[in-house]
């Protein structure tokens, strides 16, 4: 049984302008592309909070979910009964992703992944989980991998809820189209770098899908 002072939130908005539209839904064998990754969590026990694009389509407010994006939704809801939501702004990236999770959940620590990452194991999970009593014996406030090349994982990440304030901050100081800048939250936290090795040696669980072409190939 996992502590349940770690949650996670599953990162299912965004545009998927490679994709055209629609990434949690889209068809790997005969399951969505997202349930890859809450099947884990779920055989996991570990609760979770799904946040989904923000409830208009566009700019245009008339312009909302149409039925099939709230059939495939409730499908979601009803066959992991763990917290659906929605971006509480449009258009703004994953940072308003994690915010809008966030505000769901009490405390403690806060696993955050992609709804595109098919291949992601349990074990991957374990081993970043595991990181935190190291992170909190060194004052840490996040836990991200890192490649060798310098490269990070922050979608892959684990988040203390208590740097919700600095995710607001930098979200209510961005401005126009341009989407609040991950790195920015990072800068301003106190992280945990880990190797991406002692995650998954595979990198398998890092491997995101955004094109057609990347689905085939599964
Ligand atoms: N809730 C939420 N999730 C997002 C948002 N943007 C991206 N994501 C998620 O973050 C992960 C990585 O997304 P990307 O592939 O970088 O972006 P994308 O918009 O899905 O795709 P592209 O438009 O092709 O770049 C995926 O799981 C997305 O579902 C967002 O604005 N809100």
């Amino acid at each position: 049984m996992i502590n349940k002072r770690i949650s996670a939130i599953i990162l299912s908005g965004g545009k998927a302008t490679r994709m055209g539209g629609e990434k949690p839904f889209r068809k790997v064998n005969n399951n969505y592309l997202i349930e890859k990754v809450a099947d884990v969590l779920h055989n996991m026990e570990l609760p979770f909070v799904v946040v989904f694009k923000h409830i208009c389509n566009s700019e245009n407010s008339a312009n909302t979910l149409n039925k099939c994006d709230i059939d495939n939704q409730i499908h979601i809801f009803k066959k992991y009964n763990q917290t659906i939501t929605f971006d509480i702004l449009y258009n703004k990236g994953p940072l308003i992703g994690i915010l809008s999770g966030m505000n769901l959940i009490e405390g403690g620590w806060v696993l955050i992944l992609p709804c595109d990452t098919p291949l992601i194991s349990e074990n991957s999970i374990k081993n970043i989980i595991n990181k935190i009593p190291l992170a909190e014996s060194n004052n840490c406030n996040c836990i991200i991998p890192k490649h060798e090349n310098g490269y990070i994982e922050p979608l892959f990440s684990i988040y203390h809820k208590s740097t919700i304030k600095t995710l607001e901050k930098i979200i209510r100081s961005s401005s126009g189209d341009r989407h609040p800048a991950i790195r920015q939250y990072i800068n301003e936290l106190n992280p945990l770098f880990v190797d991406v090795n002692e995650i998954d040696e595979t990198h398998k669980s890092f491997v995101n899908v955004n094109t057609h072409n990347d689905l085939n190939k599964l």
